[in-house]
């Protein structure tokens, strides 16, 4: 099977000059928004699910079916815009999976990121989080790259470590780069706490293209594209901020504008009454 968004994310991680800014979205809106900006790789956040459609905080809750549901209509906004999408630990040992990952591929999905956390576990930016062992999270990758072989899919596999704060910061390279041999196709060090070892990591796991998750109010400090590129990350996670301003804002005169029109509207409003017309329906031919 033709992956067309891989193919596309692996050509961006391909480019010298590139770095694939990606920020997160939980939900329709939130994509619609990212994608109206202009930006070309929606993240599909957990932590954003967990919150927005649980009503929970990002501590493992999520369903295989909350995620993959929201990533296959995510990705299916805009075909020609690769997301790469969170997938935690994916509940459990190899089965699990493998089993997961092809339903992310079957989704649309052009990568995702899987991590060496217990299946109880937490946001990365949280304290006590617990681990599990190398074999373990070798198995796990080494799972996730025979499901995408088994479906003769070339999805963008990122290997997440979260070992950074209870292991230090050896070990966590050393689980990446055994995460890489076991066939990850990017390294993600997660919960970094200072500019030094956001640079290390870029160092230490060349030529392993690097994936930076920046999460306000967490633990990693802020930094722009432009200074994540000149460390040569090649995939920046961010928050994106435009969500609420869609949703209401005042213009210079002090009136509201935004609300649920600009919502419709973003959320393809127009194109679908055009749609309507064209087809022959008259549903909203006395406007809409
Ligand atoms: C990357 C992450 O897994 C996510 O769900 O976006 C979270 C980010 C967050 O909690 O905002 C993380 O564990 O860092």
């Amino acid at each position: 099977m033709v992956n067309k968004a891989a193919a596309k994310l692996r050509a961006q991680l391909a480019d010298p000059d590139e770095i694939v800014v990606c920020p997160g979205v939980q939900d329709g809106l939130s994509a619609r928004v990212c994608l109206q900006q202009g930006f070309r790789n929606p993240y599909m956040t957990g932590a954003g699910i967990a919150i927005s459609l649980l009503g929970m905080p990002d501590l493992g809750l999520i369903t295989a079916d909350d995620m993959v549901r929201n990533a296959s209509m995510i990705a299916s906004l805009d075909r020609t815009v690769p997301v790469i999408t969170d997938a935690d630990t994916r509940f459990g040992g190899p089965a699990m999976v493998a089993r997961s990952v092809e339903r992310y591929i079957l989704a649309g999905v052009a990568g995702l990121h899987i991590e060496d956390q217990v299946s109880t576990k937490r946001c990365g930016h949280l304290l006590g989080k617990e681990l599990i062992d190398v074999a373990t999270y070798v198995a796990r990758i080494r799972a996730a790259d025979a499901a995408r072989r088994r479906l003769e899919d070339d999805i963008v596999l990122i290997a997440r470590t979260d070992a950074l704060q209870s292991l230090g910061f050896d070990e966590a390279v050393r689980r990446l780069k055994a995460a890489v041999a076991a066939g990850a196709d990017v390294a993600f060090l997660e919960g970094m706490t200072t500019k030094d070892d956001m640079q290390k990591t870029v160092e230490a796991m060349a030529p392993t293209p690097c994936l930076l998750n920046m999460v306000s109010g967490g633990v990693t400090p802020l930094i722009d594209a432009a200074e994540a590129r000149r460390m040569r990350y090649k995939i920046a996670a961010q928050e994106l901020k435009a969500t609420g301003a869609i949703r209401e804002r005042q213009g210079p005169d002090g009136k509201v504008i935004g609300g649920v029109r600009e919502c419709f509207e973003v959320c393809g409003l127009s194109e679908c009454a055009e749609f309507d017309k064209e087809m022959g329906g008259k549903a909203y031919a006395d406007g809409v």
